[in-house]
């Protein structure tokens, strides 16, 4: 990724991700790295202006291709690992659970899904990558608090795999991830990976207009406006 400068994840943003993956899986990607040229940002996270007084069919749009990105990313046939550069908040956490496997650069970088100290709500299938990652009660505890992580804290509760000490290292732990996986017979592979998969990509594909609606309704109440703008403001002053 490379948006700067702190990766939001905006419309254009999400369909360049998109398109990418579509690609990958056309031309029979062997692995992914997923990785952000920010040297303190892995991604802040959806951009808080694709929400903020949205126009109604943008933010469908919106939505729908993060919904659309979030599903080819979790179901890939091939091996991805994300090499977490950097901060890595809400939507930038969502990315990095939906690989198969998390480096991350220690020691001072934050991840976690904090929605719940900005006034929002993490979705269903934001939760659901999580208690994947971390299990029912940690995740809960995560959740309710919007808990961001230290990267030893990740690494202990297991929401992220290894530390690495910086990039380059990441990139190496994360290819040595890739090379394991290189000489498995991919279809076996792919078809384990999507059966452990399929009850969490399922609830979103049975429920996608129902997640729209919710997202729409919810960024068009009053005091979620005014939680995000506070939230803005902070950011900026900062
Ligand atoms: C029922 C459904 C309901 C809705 C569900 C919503 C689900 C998911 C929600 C999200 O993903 S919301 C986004 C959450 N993200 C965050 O809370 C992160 C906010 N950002 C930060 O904490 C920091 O920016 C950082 C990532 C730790 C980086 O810090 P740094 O000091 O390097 O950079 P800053 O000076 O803070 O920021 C630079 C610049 O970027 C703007 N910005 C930062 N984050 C965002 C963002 N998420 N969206 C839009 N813009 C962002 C920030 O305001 C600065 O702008 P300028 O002041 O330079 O104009």
């Amino acid at each position: 990724m490379q948006k700067p400068p702190v990766n939001s994840l905006n419309l254009d943003l999400l369909v360049a991700l998109r398109d990418t993956l579509v690609k990958l899986e056309k031309e029979k990607c062997k692995g992914m790295i997923l990785t952000s040229e920010s040297p303190s940002v892995f991604s802040a996270g959806l951009d808080i202006m694709e929400m903020y007084r949205p126009d109604h069919n943008r933010a469908r749009k919106f939505w729908t291709t993060l919904q659309d990105t979030w599903i080819k990313l979790y179901s890939s046939p091939y091996p991805t690992v994300a090499a977490i550069n950097g901060h890595s908040p809400a939507g930038g956490c969502l990315l990095a659970l939906s690989c198969e496997y998390r480096v991350m650069v220690g020691p001072k970088f934050t991840i976690g899904l904090n929605e719940t100290q900005l006034g929002i709500v993490a979705p269903f299938w934001f939760q659901d990558c999580m208690r994947n990652a971390i299990g029912e009660r940690q995740a809960e505890l995560a959740l309710t608090l919007g808990k961001m992580f230290s990267v030893d804290e990740a690494l202990k509760v297991g929401l992220i795999d290894e530390i690495a000490k910086d990039k380059a290292d990441a990139i190496s732990k994360a290819e040595d991830f890739l090379d394991e996986q290189s000489g498995l017979p991919a279809l076996a592979r792919s078809t384990v990976k999507v059966a452990f998969r399929e009850a969490t990509l399922n609830r979103l594909l049975k429920n996608r207009e129902a997640d729209t609606k919710m997202f729409l309704d919810f960024i068009s109440m009053p005091k979620v406006q005014q939680a995000l703008e506070m939230y803005m403001q902070t950011l900026k002053k900062k």
